[in-house]
């Protein structure tokens, strides 16, 4: 089938190669022409594991293409995909003038049938605004074409995300248009082969349900979060909680890890747009209201814990930090606890070695004009000279370094582990310093 991307992010770029995998002929379209320049020299603009792989192939095949060129992507494909932002607004909304300055582009240019996928995570009732648009760039040039617009919401992780799309728990699909239903089931069914996992429902209940996903993993995440917190007050473990809580089948395991905080491009925007989607409707979302005070204070933990054993004045201090990126396995930094981390510690006057295997480069354009920031090429650069470790980030490589040097070359042995990667008797064991979430404070004898 002939397919088109409008946006070439982490979601666009990931649907377009994974959709040529399949033998699809796809286009896509960015209107930032940098990153088309560097994907058609052979680059990728994002790290995501493996997708250099498949972009390369599918390129190299003829069935993969790049583009700035509006016209020549939407009169491409028959199934346009809107893969475009929908970052907040002042207000917390989806802000909706990327999805609907995509709509229009393609109202203005198309000549024959299309149906117009929304990937972009969109409140509900966009998809009406989307076809208002395009039927009004339609009207607007006299031009009689039919097109169908269908939700087809994301849920890819990043870092994850060729695995996700390829083997897909679901694939939702909103629709009201048969022709548009069997366009996306015969897309689709190459991904669904062993499971029909496509769930076809109205538009509105597809768009509404990428934000309930969202919202109820963050909820575990927060929830999971207050417990520790409390954990660490009535001398319990939240590790152990964890586990004893995920046997439950009606729990499971996953999304159960306390830490420093949630981040990245999609939890903190969607509960909030979820949050203001309640207001609009005059029902307040009490629950998920709590969710984003959490994970606001939960940002803060580490800080929290870095000043009750430094004192609040930590100038002369300086901190070695492992890991700027949201989430191991990407170089995203959007919403990533680290840069609050950063900002409150610099603001007492610390001074930070940070080291990230990817998200450096990243990190140090988000970070240009936070004073006494220094990136390392190696973990272990950090540590010298440095009073204390933390760790905001569980990359594997963090797992089981050199605890030996971490304890000979730091000023003390203090490390603050802000995602449980160490155990607390080991840390005991090797007399270093071990301040955890939810698992108490392990002093060196
Ligand atoms: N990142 C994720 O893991 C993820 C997962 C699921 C869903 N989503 C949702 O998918 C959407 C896209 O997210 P993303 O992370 O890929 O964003 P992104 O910022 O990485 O990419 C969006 C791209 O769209 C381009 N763009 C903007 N307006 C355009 C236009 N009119 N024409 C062509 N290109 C245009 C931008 O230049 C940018 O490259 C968002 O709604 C997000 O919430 C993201
Ligand atoms: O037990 C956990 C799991 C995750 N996190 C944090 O939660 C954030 C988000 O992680 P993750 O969900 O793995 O990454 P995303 O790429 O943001 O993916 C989420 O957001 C995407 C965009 O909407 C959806 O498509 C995915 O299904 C959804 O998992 C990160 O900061 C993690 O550190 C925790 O603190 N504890």
């Amino acid at each position: 089938m002939k397919v088109t991307t409008i946006g070439t992010g982490y979601v666009g770029l990931v649907t377009g190669a994974c959709l040529a995998e399949m033998g699809n002929h796809v286009v896509c379209l960015d209107v930032n022409a940098e990153k088309i320049r560097i994907l058609n020299e052979g680059g990728i603009p994002i790290h995501e594991p493996g997708l250099d792989a498949v972009v390369k192939r599918n390129v190299e095949a003829g069935r993969l293409q790049f583009t700035t060129d509006v016209d020549a992507a939407v009169n491409h494909g028959t199934i346009l995909f809107i893969a475009v932002g929908t970052p907040p607004g002042e207000d917390g909304s989806a802000d909706l003038q990327y999805v609907l300055a995509a709509a229009r582009s393609i109202g203005q240019r198309m000549t024959d049938y299309k149906v117009v996928v929304d990937k972009s995570t969109v409140p509900v009732g966009t998809a009406d605004k989307v076809r208002a648009a395009i039927a009004e760039e339609l009207a607007r040039r006299d031009a009689k074409v039919g097109f169908a617009v269908v939700s087809n919401p994301e849920f890819l992780k990043e870092g994850a995300a060729i695995e996700d799309f390829m083997k897909p728990d679901r694939i939702v699909v909103g629709s009201d248009d048969e022709q548009a239903t069997l366009m996306m089931r015969a897309l689709y069914a190459p991904f669904t082969r062993s499971h029909d996992r496509l769930f076809v429902m109205d538009v509105r209940s597809a768009e509404f349900t990428k934000y309930a996903a969202n919202a109820m993993l963050a909820t575990r995440i927060s929830f999971m979060n207050e417990l520790a917190l409390l954990a660490e007050k009535v001398g319990a473990d939240i590790e152990l909680v964890r586990r004893g809580i995920g046997s439950d089948p009606r729990i499971g395991y996953q999304f159960l890890y306390a830490g420093a905080g949630y981040g990245g491009s999609c939890f903190p925007k969607d509960v909030k747009a979820l949050v203001r989607t309640g207001r609009e409707h005059d029902q307040e979302l009490k629950v998920l209201n709590a969710v984003e005070e959490a994970n606001d204070r939960q940002k803060l933990v580490l800080v929290d814990k870095i000043v009750a054993r430094f004192g609040e004045d930590l100038a002369g201090k300086r901190f070695a930090l492992w890991g700027l990126a949201f989430k191991p396995n990407t170089d995203d930094m959007r919403e990533a606890p680290s840069l609050v981390i950063i900002e409150e510690l610099v603001k007492r006057g610390a001074a930070i070695a940070a080291y990230d295997p990817v998200a450096m480069s990243e990190a140090s354009k988000m970070l240009a004009q936070v004073q006494g920031v220094s990136f390392c090429e190696r973990a272990e650069h950090a540590l010298a000279d440095s009073d204390a470790l933390v760790i905001v980030t569980e990359w594997k490589e963090f797992r089981t370094p050199d605890f030996d040097r971490i304890k000979s070359e730091l000023k003390q042995p203090v490390v603050f582990d802000g995602r449980n990667l160490y155990e607390p008797a080991l840390m005991s064991t090797l007399g270093i310093e071990h301040h955890a979430i939810g698992r108490g404070t392990r002093k060196s004898d």
